[in-house]
């Protein structure tokens, strides 16, 4: 078992008023391989859950249960022990690569600062192993972009980057937050399509986060549905989606484009 989530609940501290819970205890369990897609409304508290997991949640905010990667609690682990693990054994993908990204630094070289800093690699060791991973993630003319800076990128090219530098430290666990909601529909299927490939290639478990259920639909094995907090169901994703257990699962299959269900029948 790669992640084993008990019982997580997430409260925020507020002024003169008790905490607000906004997760309710939510249970799940991910496989080594696996990807879980996670889908839920804005609101329904998946960026939350996924702050909790890594331990990146604001200081007014606590989370109870148990989050075990690979035998240990990390809502108990040491702030250093964390702050190890993030970036190295587990990845993240955010919404927005431009803001994620620097935009005073070339894409190579944030792509390989961190196997420069974390794996002892030299200067030009890194910049080889930027120039694989730009190609990895299919980046066209990937020698000339790696002198690139993000403004001068795609939004879809800068994803890639996103997903470049996430995998540079061969990490078990990525964790992708609304990883393609800030592109165009075509590119979006495009990044997807990049990002499944590479985790069943390289064996990485992903936690995909998404209000789209066209988007888990696409490259999730197993899907977890949250509604303000409270887990709806899980299950694998076929299954939820020809068959959703709740009301509120319906309506979000419901929600989806004509095309996008129709797609969802013939897979
Ligand atoms: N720093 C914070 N302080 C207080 N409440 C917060 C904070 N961050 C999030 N919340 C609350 O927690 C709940 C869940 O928010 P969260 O961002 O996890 O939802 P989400 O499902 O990721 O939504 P979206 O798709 O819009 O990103 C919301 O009610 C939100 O108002």
């Amino acid at each position: 078992m790669m992640l084993d989530v008990k019982d997580l609940r997430v409260s925020f501290l507020r002024e003169k008023l008790p905490p607000a819970e906004v997760i309710h205890g939510v249970s799940f369990s991910l496989e080594r391989g696996e990807t879980l897609g996670i889908v839920g409304e804005s609101g329904s508290g998946k960026t939350a859950m996924s702050l909790a997991i890594i331990g990146l949640l604001a200081s007014t905010a606590t989370a109870t249960g148990e989050v075990m990667f690979e035998g240990r609690d990390l809502l108990k682990m040491p702030e250093p022990d964390l702050c190890k693990l993030r970036g190295n054994r587990i990845g993240m993908i955010f919404q927005e690569p431009m803001t994620a990204l620097n935009p005073a630094m070339r894409v190579g070289a944030q792509i390989s600062e961190g196997l420069i800093l974390h794996k002892g690699l030299s200067k030009s060791e890194g910049r080889k192993e930027a120039l694989r991973l730009l190609e990895m993630v299919q980046i066209p003319r990937a020698g000339q972009m790696i002198d690139s800076f993000p403004h001068e990128m795609s939004g879809g090219q800068r994803q890639r980057v996103g997903i470049a530098i996430a995998l540079a430290l061969k990490p078990d666990l990525l964790i992708a937050d609304e990883p393609t909601t800030a592109l165009d529909v075509t590119v979006q299927a495009e990044v997807l399509d990049i990002l499944d490939d590479l985790v069943t290639d390289l064996g990485i478990s992903l936690i995909l986060i998404s209000h789209d259920l066209g988007v888990i639909a696409r490259i999730a094995d197993r899907t977890l549905v949250m509604f303000r907090g409270d887990e709806m169901e899980e299950g694998p994703t076929e299954r939820v989606l020809r068959n959703p257990s709740h009301e509120y699962t319906r309506k979000l299959l419901d929600a989806m484009p004509a095309r996008v269900r129709a797609s969802l029948k013939e897979a």
